[in-house]
This record gives C-alpha cells, structure tokens and sequence, in this order.
C-alpha cells in the first residue's frame, strides 16, 4: 500500500487536460493494491451522486429546499434541507453500488450498514458549509474512503468504522462553487476535474495539483477570538504584523480549496464553545488532511499533531484544525 508519504512520483500516470473523469478513474485503477474496480465505482457513484445534488444547488431558490428542516444533527446544528437531500443522495447512490459496507455521515447519529458484502466503508459530510446554503455562497461534500478490516460477509465491526485517517485509501470533496469541481487522491497526488453541465461529466482541469510551500493568506473565524488560546492569538498577530490576507468564506471545502491553489493556512482552533476545535474528524478533518499532504501541504492539531495518526473514538468526535502551506502550519505550530 502507498503510505500517505511523497514515495509516489514514480507512479502518477500523466494525464491530457481535458481527460473525462470515468477514463482517467479506469487508467489510474491499476495503481491501487486492491484494484479489483470496486473503488473505481465508489468514486464514479460519488460522482454521481454529486450531479444530482449540484442541480439542485444550482436552482436552490426556485425549488423548496431552502432553510431548515426543524430537526438537529448530532452536532446540534440545525439541518438544512439541503443536509439531509444530499445525505439522501449519497447514501442511495452508495448503497446502490454494493461495494460499501458502512456510511459515516454528519447527518446520522450512527453509521448507516449498507452491505455486508461489501468491502469498503465511507464517511461523509454531505454538505459542507451549511451556513451559507441560503446566501448562495459557495457550500460542498466531503469523503473519505477506507478498506474494511474483517472479512466482507460479517457485520460490520467498530475496526472497520474507527480507523485513523493514515488507512483512507482515497479521499476529496466536491465544491459546489461558480463552477462544480471533485478534487480527490488515491494516495498517488491530488487531482482536479470541473463539472461540464452540458456534457453531465466532470473533466480534467487541475491536473497534479500542488500546494504553495507559504502563503499570505490565513482563514479563521476571527469573530471567536476572544476565546482563543495566546498562541492561536499571538500567530494571528504575527499574521498582521507582516500583511496577510484574511479570508474566511465559512465553508471549510471553500476555504481549503482556495488555499491549495494559493497558498494559505485554514484553522478552527479550540474556542470557549467548542474547546476541541468544531471541526469533525472522520467526515471533515481526515479528508482534507489526506489532500492535503498528497499536494505537498500539512495538517495538524496546532500542537504538532498530525491529523492522520489520530486515533477515532466516536464518530462524532471533533479536533482542533490547522491546514495548508506546509510551512504556515510549522510556523503556527511553533507558537504553541
Ligand atoms: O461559523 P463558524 O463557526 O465559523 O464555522 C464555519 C465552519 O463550520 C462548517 O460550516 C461546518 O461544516 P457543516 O456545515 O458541514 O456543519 C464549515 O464548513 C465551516 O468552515
Ligand atoms: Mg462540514
Ligand atoms: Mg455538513
């Protein structure tokens, strides 16, 4: 199995821009070390399945799915009807597949058995930045892919559901933005394909993608910063002190996107309402990390901590979130 490390040069199979995702999905499948086409499907489904939820994105004022649904999530937010559509639409389009045997998701309390045959289990945050569905801000799906650790055919054990995020064995979001793209690794680099509406496919548009080293940028939700801890304050002001960029879109895919191809640093640190971070680290955390240290960037807890070797012990649990430019989150770190 290619670990999470960069020792993967030698294998990335280029690919012509332009490239319709289902090709470059079937040229790349022999990379992986179970390629049997099974996680060649669980990405087309989740393909699919974005589709379907960007074309009602897209016409979110006209249809009725904006606002709430009256019910909370585990995480005790309100859930949007657009939360619960596209969890909805992943969890059919997954089950559909056959080859996932669990469903991770914001959305459920517990994880969702889908079948026992399969070989795969999957964590999901359906939509991401709920908060600006209705404002028409640019929202998104996150995903993470692992292999199941018993045997396909038994019930799914707590092995299979609670890995660390080093065990994904692929990973990527969709950003529903002003255009709609899936960014995802297999653990061979990171690449981007943008949705062609007309055609119904995604394709080849970020080929290889690479994270600046450093960056100017910093995104945090300042608003909170009278509960930070001094280091978190003391790397703001160390920010300021030499001009960076604040930006801060409130969707964590929208956040992350714009840092990977610019360069920049995201962090949701513990704050007086959420002392460990709000950030989840099954269905939010572990994917972006994977993208991330596949592009060249990192992610930690700010302490020096490295997101992928946390150990789950609840679906739900969350953690303090420092990702980007590989040398914005040592900075950061060192004031901890
Ligand atoms: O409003 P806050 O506290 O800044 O939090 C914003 C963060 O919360 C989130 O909306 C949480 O994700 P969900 O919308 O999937 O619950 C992130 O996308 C975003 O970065
Ligand atoms: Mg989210
Ligand atoms: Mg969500």
């Amino acid at each position: 199995m290619k670990t999470n490390s960069t020792s993967i040069e030698t294998s990335r199979i280029a690919q012509p821009i332009g490239s319709a995702l289902d090709r470059f999905i079937k040229n790349n499948q022999n990379q992986f070390q179970y390629a049997s086409g099974e996680l060649s499907q669980i990405l087309r489904d989740i393909a699919l399945a974005s589709k379907v939820v960007n074309r009602e994105v897209n016409k979110a004022g006209l249809i009725d799915i904006m606002g709430a649904v009256g019910s909370t999530n585990m995480a005790g937010d309100q859930q949007q009807k657009l939360d619960v559509l596209a969890n909805i639409r992943f969890t059919r389009a997954l089950a559909k597949g056959g080859e996932v045997a669990a469903l991770i998701s914001e959305e459920s309390e517990t994880y969702v058995d889908l079948n026992n045959d399969g070989k795969y289990v999957i964590a999901i945050d359906p939509l991401d930045g709920s908060s600006n569905i209705d404002v028409n801000v640019s929202i998104g799906t996150i995903f993470s892919v692992y292999r199941r650790k018993s045997p396909a055919g038994l019930p799914i054990q707590e092995e299979d559901i609670l890995q660390k995020g080093s065990e994904q064995v692929a990973a990527g979001y969709i950003l529903y933005g002003s255009s709609t793209m899936l960014v995802y690794t297999t653990g061979y680099g990171v690449n981007g394909f943008t949705y062609e509406p007309s055609l119904g496919e995604y394709f080849l548009s970020h080929p290889d993608m690479q994270m600046p080293d450093n960056g100017k940028i910093y995104s945090i939700n300042e608003g909170l910063s009278n509960s930070f801890d001094t280091s978190v304050k003391e790397y703001l002001n160390d920010c300021k002190e030499k001009a960076f960029t604040a930006r801060y879109i409130g969707s964590l895919v929208a956040d992350f996107h714009r840092n990977l191809l610019k360069g920049g640093i995201y962090i949701y640190p513990p704050t007086a309402k959420d002392p460990k971070g709000k950030l989840r680290l099954m269905y939010e955390c572990n994917a972006l990390a994977f993208v991330a240290e596949q592009a060249g960037g990192k992610a930690s807890d700010g302490r020096g901590g490295r997101i992928l070797d946390i150990q789950p012990t609840g679906l739900h649990q969350r953690t303090p979130f420092f990702v980007g430019s590989k040398h914005m989150v040592e900075h950061a770190e060192r004031f901890a």
